[in-house]
């Protein structure tokens, strides 16, 4: 059991953990096959009894899949990683600038991943290291699920479970209605029209992540999150029900997930004879292969083999200024007004100390 906090007589440290979802080392059917196990063993992601989906997760999944989507990893990988995790970290590179600036107390902004490297584990360690006795966790879903942030809380609270002294401990559950994280969202929709030559905006397509319908049947409330983030961006942009379409994608596994499923509704579209699209997917903090792969490569020809013409992606907030001032509005208020109990209350007047208290005291 580890059973340090910061020694006494240092100030206590607002620690931040941004965490998102987490790919591949590398975009080697090898190293993907290594992800993919992680993060489909959890019980959160696929709700399945155990013993028949680990059977087809080890007989059929992992075997196939890993070569099957390797091609996919290639298209989008970045001399310095994978993009999911490039634009995280430089998120926090920069929110961790701007909040060590602002914030009155001494704070460390970090990053991890759910699934793969680096872990939770091994950032909540050196976030403790450096005598963060507050922590606030910060899942990269603005829309809650059981299948991604209530995993996040899974992971760091397994970890603190090995700690004597745990933190004071906040985690954000959602902000999918949060009024900066729409406002980012308007803004980088508002900055695509002004660099498109077009004079109109073409049709907005919506496009979450889907997750399994019966999830949401029994109970998760990832789906309604969706719509609203939905429905207040359109109402921020001042679009008519004609002007956008909600849509989901990224379906995986044999169940019925929730729709319409995004690449549908682009044939739909086309069909229609809609020419042009432009697609938002808000649902992801940072561009991964669901969007860059996915939608910008894979559904922009099916929505030209359906006699569309054009789609354009708007990229994710990554780690963009509007990212950065999102995040830091939501940490200033999940963390204002957070009262600094800590070792230094703790270094106390010791004239009347018993010699027994002097000898154990960790104060
Ligand atoms: C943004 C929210 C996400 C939800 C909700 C979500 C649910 C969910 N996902 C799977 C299966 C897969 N997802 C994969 C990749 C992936 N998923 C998200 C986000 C959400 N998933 C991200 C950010 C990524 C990208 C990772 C990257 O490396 O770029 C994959 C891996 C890729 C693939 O094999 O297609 C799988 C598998 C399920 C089953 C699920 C809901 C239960
Ligand atoms: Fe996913
Ligand atoms: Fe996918």
């Amino acid at each position: 059991m580890d059973d340090s906090r910061a020694p006494h007589g240092r100030t206590p440290r607002l620690g931040v953990l941004l965490v998102n979802l987490g790919s591949p080392q590398a975009p080697t059917p090898a190293a993907i096959r290594r992800y993919l196990r992680e993060f489909l063993s959890d019980p959160r992601v696929i709700e399945l009894p155990r013993i028949l989906w680990l059977t087809i997760l080890y007989l059929f999944v992992l075997p196939l899949r890993p070569r099957r989507i390797a091609k996919g990893y290639q298209a989008i990988w970045t001399a310095e990683g994978s993009p999911l995790a490039v634009h995280t970290r430089d998120l926090a590179k920069r929110l961790n600038k701007r909040l060590s600036d602002e914030l009155p107390g001494p704070v460390t902004v970090d990053w991890a991943m759910r699934y793969g490297e680096p872990s939770v584990a091994s950032k909540l360690e050196q976030l403790r290291e450096a005598g963060a006795e507050r922590l606030l966790v910060v899942p990269l879903y603005p829309q809650y699920s059981g299948s991604t942030t209530a995993s996040v809380f899974d992971a760091v609270t397994r970890t603190l479970q090995g700690w004597r002294w745990v933190p004071d401990l906040r985690f954000i559950t959602a902000y999918h209605d949060h009024p900066a994280y729409i406002a980012a969202l308007a803004d980088s929709l508002k900055a695509f029209e002004q660099a498109s030559d077009q004079a109109a905006p073409p049709h907005l397509v919506m496009s979450f992540h889907g997750v399994p319908e019966r999830y949401i049947e029994q109970g998760d409330p990832y789906f309604c999150h969706a719509h609203k983030t939905a429905r207040l961006l359109a109402e921020s942009m001042a679009l008519q029900d004609q002007d956008y379409s909600v849509s989901f994608q990224s379906q995986f596994g044999k169940a019925k997930w929730v729709g319409p499923s995004t690449s549908e509704t682009l044939q739909r579209l086309a069909r229609d004879g809609v020419q042009r699209v432009r697609v938002i997917c808000p649902g992801f903090a940072a561009d991964c292969i669901e969007t860059l792969e996915e939608i910008q490569i894979e559904n922009a020809d099916v929505f030209r083999e359906a006699g569309g013409q054009t789609l354009e992606y708007v990229p994710a907030l990554n780690a963009s200024d509007r990212h950065v001032e999102l995040m830091s509005e939501l940490i200033r208020q999940h963390t204002s007004g957070w009262p600094e109990r800590s070792n230094q209350d703790a270094q106390l007047d010791r004239s009347g100390v018993p010699e027994r208290v002097e000898r154990l005291g960790t104060h």
